[in-house]
């Protein structure tokens, strides 16, 4: 089934009994869920396939990173098991960026491919400590523009750069967003972070959350609060 809510529940749980029974809780027509690298490692393809079987569309977050023949093969894998979106790390470099693109390109209903800018969990002072010299905004912006200029179809970036980044590359390349936090809610790890409403305000395409739902008392109503504050009912 497909949603016109922007929210990717992320299931980040060390087991595949408690990630299926938030799906079970959750609406296939309300969100799209994402499997990431804690429950792919724990629970593999069989859960993934459990997801979509609920009805689901699935965001395989695996963030490949690593030579250009490796990386495609890992893509390849990922598109045999239907998932709807798949990423890989932009600064795996163009090379890598082609040889994905140019991977998915004989499958039929490849997944959306998405690359990986600078991670949200990420402030400034973390981002010079590698050494960059330029600001953190220009950095997802140049690794964004690579990506589209290598035929990807759209950036996981914080959505405080997502204003820019759709000036800039055009509001058709995709911008996956997390670092979202209703107002109140922890910050946790994340560095970049905006409101659910402020991150739409803002340009993007799709609302990645994980904790604030997950760790709810009532992930359901968690959701259904925050397709309310973007005045979807669904
Ligand atoms: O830059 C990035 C890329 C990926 N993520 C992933 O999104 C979720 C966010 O979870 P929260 O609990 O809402 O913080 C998590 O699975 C990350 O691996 C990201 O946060 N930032």
């Amino acid at each position: 089934m497909s949603t016109s809510s922007p929210v990717i529940v992320a299931l980040d749980y060390p087991q595949m009994t408690p990630a299926l029974e938030l799906a079970a809780s959750l609406d296939p027509g309300a969100c799209r869920l994402k499997v990431g690298k804690e429950l792919f490692t724990a629970a593999g393809p069989v859960l993934v396939e459990r997801l979509q079987s609920m009805g689901f569309e699935v965001f395989l977050d695996l963030k490949f990173h690593d030579i250009p023949n490796t990386v495609a093969g890992a893509l390849r894998s990922a598109a045999s098991l239907g998932v709807w979106m798949a990423n890989i790390h932009v600064s795996g470099g163009r090379r890598m960026l082609e040889a994905s693109v140019e991977a998915l390109s004989g499958v039929s209903a490849p997944p959306l491919l998405i690359g990986v800018t600078v991670l949200t969990s990420m402030d400034t002072q973390d981002f010079r400590e590698l050494g960059f010299g330029n600001a953190l905004p220009e950095q997802v912006l140049r690794l964004a523009a690579l990506a589209k200029d290598c035929g990807l179809g759209g950036v996981v970036c914080s959505a405080q750069e997502a204003s820019i980044l759709n000036e800039q590359l055009g509001s058709d390349f995709a911008l996956v967003t997390p670092g979202i936090r209703p107002a109140g809610a922890a910050q946790d790890d994340q560095r970049r972070v905006l409101t659910p409403a402020e991150a739409m305000a803002a340009g993007s395409s799709y609302l990645v959350v994980g904790r604030p739902i997950t760790r709810a008392e009532d992930p359901a109503a968690a959701l259904h609060a925050i397709n309310e504050s973007l005045q979807l009912s669904l």
